[in-house]
């Protein structure tokens, strides 16, 4: 049995960004003060900043669906006159201080940091790994920093010359393998997409853009360390919330429905405010025939201080 309940925040509820916790807070809490230009946010406004852009975003790709242009229109303005994606980014670059939570692809590091180490094999491979990072904030995180990578970074709207701006979802899918990966990141991304079907439409495309081919090439077989087994991959970070405090997804479900796409859980460290998970793709699956299972909200967890986190395939 589904309940459907009006959408007040309470206790528990879900924050979708990197923050938690904060009530209430409408839009024009944002829009009615200046906006500064230093590159600092005291953390209230910045949570306050993250959830009313999301709210807003929510609320226009409902608009959208229902092709209700006035609406929209009028959405749009008002996410104009709140700072739009960049005082949205500029409060989630905010969230990225050590002090607020960090900077979440120092997990993905310390993970295969300790994979090289714990192998038998120290030789890491023998060319870089191809990263795709969709919603790059900036070009120096950790990711950025290590020599493990070769870093192709997107984003709606690009901060640096080094950040393409593109919408992952218009990214041609691709033909030959140059164009593929070896892992793509998608850290506080996927939450930021309003629509449930719209998540899975973005989880089943990464799949798309993973190369399969070794990493060694036939001269390095069995000299790898073990780090080649987690390859290909998506490193996926979502506010804990999102799988620990949701009506419609728990963390079996969502092994179920990645697993329906060929996805299997490599790693995964839960934080207080995040979840952080690797998962490896082992290949495109033969239909399970369990899509219809994903294709509606099914209450996993009930209880009246859950939030409506859900993530369909149609
Ligand atoms: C909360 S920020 C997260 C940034 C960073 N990855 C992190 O972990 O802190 C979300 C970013 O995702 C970007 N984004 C959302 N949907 C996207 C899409 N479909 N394609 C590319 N970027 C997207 C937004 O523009 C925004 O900059």
């Amino acid at each position: 049995m589904t309940r459907v309940r009006k959408k007040t925040k309470k206790t528990g509820s879900i924050l979708l960004s990197r923050h938690r916790g904060l009530r209430g807070g409408g839009p024009s809490v944002i829009a009615s003060r200046p906006f500064s230009n230093t590159s600092s946010l005291s953390s209230k406004v910045g949570r306050t900043l993250i959830r009313s852009h999301h709210t807003l975003q929510k609320r226009l790709s409902q608009a959208l669906s229902k092709n209700d242009t006035e609406t929209a229109n009028s959405i749009r303005a008002e996410i104009e006159a709140n700072g739009g994606i960049e005082r949205y980014q500029q409060a989630s670059v905010c969230g990225q201080d050590n002090q607020r939570g960090g900077d979440s692809s120092k997990v993905l590091i310390d993970w295969l940091r300790e994979t090289i180490r714990s192998s038998p094999n120290k030789k890491v491979t023998n060319k870089k790994l191809r990263l795709l990072e969709v919603g790059a904030l900036s070009p120096d995180n950790a990711c950025s920093r290590s020599s493990l990578f070769d870093v192709t970074r997107i984003d709606l709207n690009s901060r640096d010359p080094s950040i393409e701006a593109q919408d992952f979802m218009d990214r041609p899918i691709p033909t030959t393998d140059g164009e593929r990966f070896d892992i793509i990141s998608l850290s506080l991304v996927l939450n930021y997409v309003s629509l449930p079907a719209a998540r899975g439409g973005m989880l089943g495309r990464t799949t798309e853009f993973l190369q399969h081919t070794s990493l060694e090439g036939e001269e390095g077989k069995g000299r790898e360390s073990r780090l080649t087994e987690l390859f290909p991959s998506l490193f996926l970070v979502l506010p804990a919330p999102c799988v620990t405090n949701s009506r419609y997804l728990d963390e079996k479900r969502l092994e179920e429905m990645m697993g329906n796409l060929g996805y299997r859980l490599a790693r995964r460290k839960l934080s207080a405010k995040l979840i952080y998970q690797l998962w490896r793709h082992v290949g495109k699956v033969q239909s399970s025939g369990r899509q219809k299972e994903f294709n509606r909200k099914e209450e996993v967890n009930p209880g009246r201080t859950r939030n409506n986190f859900a993530i369909l395939f149609r």
